[in-house]
């Protein structure tokens, strides 16, 4: 199948740090992808460099064959955005919002009017039209600003941590819609959510310090955990004190604490014997193996949590 996407040996230095460091990739057309990694592994800059923002210092990138630095004009035409933060104008209604949108693209208007009120349907924002984003909640904010990258009819949308600081159910609901745009456009997405990458994504990439680390999908990737020992663990009491015991064991490759339950992969079958061992089982609620997750496969390969 075609790429609506291409870098290739992209790199951008900011001073003496590279922020993207030779990095290839092809996302093919009509796929949801995901790029994952810690803060500052370079996601938002490869992506202001695919939406004409930044420029790289070298390597190619092409946005539906078009060269994002010789024919940004055509690329711009192909692509929606989402930035991180709602930069929506609060002084422009909710439909306002979007009837910019469609002039900046040229669109005429009888075209504009009837794709403006077909999106604010799409969106649920229908009954809001006339309000200020000010009014509006961060869900409902987050969704105009979906609403308003895609006015143009976009062959390629970039969605940069979509529903962060959304509460479940926004969530949900974001993830619902761009699922539903899945079979009319190719969707690149950042997200510091493991489940939403695992839900919603055909592909996933991990990258840290501007370099791909991993590759496949979200099956492929959790596969690769499959020799690893996770284990869940939970404690009747003194949870504070065990962290600290957990988290000095040599043989404990990750440890994840919610609450006062702790997650944590081992080395191998042989190191359950010593931890049971200097752990004692006086304190012990619960201690169950379970199925390896994407958020793992993430603290395998780059040694920190998602959000540090
Ligand atoms: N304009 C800039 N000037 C200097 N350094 C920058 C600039 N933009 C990004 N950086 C640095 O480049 C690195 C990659 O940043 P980038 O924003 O691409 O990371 P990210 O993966 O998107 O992180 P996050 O998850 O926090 O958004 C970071 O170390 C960041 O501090």
């Amino acid at each position: 199948m075609a790429s609506a996407l291409t870098l290739r040996s992209i790199t951008k230095h900011f001073g003496p740090l590279a922020a993207v460091d030779s990095f290839s990739l092809e996302v093919e057309q009509g796929s949801i992808f995901a790029l994952l990694g810690p803060n500052g592994a370079g996601k938002t800059t490869i992506i202001r460099i695919l939406t004409t923002l930044l420029r790289p210092d070298s390597g190619t990138a092409l946005v539906g064959g078009f060269d994002v630095q010789r024919q940004g004009k055509e690329v711009r035409r192909l692509i929606g955005v989402v930035p991180q933060d709602n930069n929506l104008d609060r002084y422009l209604t909710a439909r306002e919002n979007l009837v910019m949108q469609a002039r900046l693209h040229g669109m005429g208007a009888a075209e504009t009017s009837r794709r403006v009120d077909e999106l604010l349907d799409l969106v649920g924002l229908a009954g809001r039209r006339n309000d200020f984003p000010d009014t509006f909640s961060g869900g409902m904010q987050r969704r105009l600003v979906v609403a308003r990258a895609l006015v143009h009819t976009p062959r390629v949308l970039f969605l940069d941590e979509p529903t962060t600081g959304l509460d479940p159910q926004s969530r949900r609901a974001v993830w619902e819609y761009v699922e539903s745009l899945k079979d009319s456009m190719t969707i690149f997405l950042t997200t510091h959510y493991m489940d939403e990458a695992d839900a919603l994504c055909d592909r996933i990439v991990i990258m840290d310090h501007g370099k791909a680390l991993v590759d496949g999908t979200a099956a492929q990737l959790k596969d690769r955990m499959a020799h690893a020992h996770c284990y869940e663990l939970q404690f009747r009491a003194n949870t504070d004190h065990y962290e600290s015991v957990l988290a000095g064991f040599p043989f404990v490759r990750s440890l994840q604490r919610t609450g006062d339950l702790f997650r944590l992969s081992l080395a191998g079958e042989e190191s359950l014997k010593p931890l049971m061992d200097a752990i004692g089982t006086e304190d012990i609620r619960k201690i169950c193996l379970r199925e390896p997750t994407l958020e793992d496969v993430f603290i395998e390969l780059t040694g920190r949590e998602v959000r540090e």
